[in-house]
């Protein structure tokens, strides 16, 4: 069982995450596997297929990039085998020295989310992550054991906040100047007061959100968060695009991209190649 009450032994993650994205830049690449990326790159869709392509993927791109992403819906499919596997995906980043996203998007009440919080950031927790995805849109508040157990095993959060996908406005964008997600934002600043360059209580907001920063009088350097920025590549974001939406937050925000990168394997060093190049077009 995972320990909750164990020290941390490691810097904040927000910090090493700051170092990580000075040494390699500003690029997370999502683990992402597809049953059609699968059969792209020759496997099949079984245990054996996620297995190479996930341990693949890292192991071309750890030292390469600031982050990795695996998805976790995309393990889940398989059952407890690929939980298994999805394990030694997150072992392999921590031995590569790449920080690791589980995308787990996890959000409940506070008493089962305690349960969440110890599967994803607990010491002794095989799926432990450097950093897990939630959704606090059961009230930002409901978050609060994945903010403590992070805090106290010095892990990180990523919080949605503006997403990527088109349907994420009817919910977020509710509210106008005094929005859903500005109100989850000024809860994620509240996390991380005092931390620079920023906390270990990030953001989640799409690449893909265009204007909306500036339309919804959002601040994000006031939330001292790390912002992952999915939407980049295939759901049709460039670097451009991502500056212009951006602007002055530039320096917080960490794209990530799944789809695009992962298409050019199985050859590592095509997957590095085409890393370096999204990685270039956010310098
Ligand atoms: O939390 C996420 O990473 C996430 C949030 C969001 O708003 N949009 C979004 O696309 N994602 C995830 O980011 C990845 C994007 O994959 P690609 O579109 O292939 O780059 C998927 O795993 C999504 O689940």
């Amino acid at each position: 069982m995972p320990s909750a009450g164990a020290s941390p032994k490691r810097r904040p993650f927000g910090q090493r995450l700051a170092a990580a994205m000075a040494q390699h830049g500003p690029l997370c690449v999502g683990i992402d596997p597809h049953p059609g990326l699968l059969q792209a790159w020759g496997l099949e869709d079984s245990i054996t297929g996620l297995r190479r392509f996930s341990l693949g993927v890292v192991e071309a791109l750890a030292g390469h990039v600031a982050a990795l992403k695996p998805q976790v819906a995309l393990y889940e499919r398989h059952g407890s085998r690929g939980l298994a596997v999805l394990e030694e995906t997150l072992a392999l980043c921590a031995a590569g020295h790449v920080l690791s996203i589980a995308d787990a998007k996890r959000g409940d009440i506070g008493s089962t989310m305690a349960a969440y919080a110890d599967a994803w950031l607990a010491e002794g927790s095989t799926l432990a992550a450097d950093a897990v995805t939630l959704s606090p849109y059961l009230g930002f508040e409901s978050l609060r054991p994945a903010l403590d157990l992070a805090a106290a095993t010095g892990r990180g959060v990523f919080v949605l906040g503006l997403t990527s996908n088109p349907e994420g406005k009817s919910v977020q964008h509710v509210g106008g100047a005094t929005s859903v997600a500005k109100g989850i934002i000024d809860a994620v600043a509240n996390e991380n007061q005092d931390e620079r360059p920023f906390g270990s209580t990030g953001l989640v907001i799409g690449a893909t959100v265009g204007d909306a920063l500036a339309e919804l009088g959002i601040d994000l350097v006031a939330s001292a968060a790390p912002i992952l920025a999915p939407g980049l590549g295939a759901q049709g974001a460039t670097g451009a695009h991502m500056k212009a939406s951006f602007g002055a937050f530039w320096p917080q925000v960490l794209g990530t991209s799944s789809r695009e990168i992962l298409k050019a394997g199985p050859d590592a060093g095509a997957l590095r190649a085409a890393a370096s190049a999204t990685r270039d077009s956010l310098l």
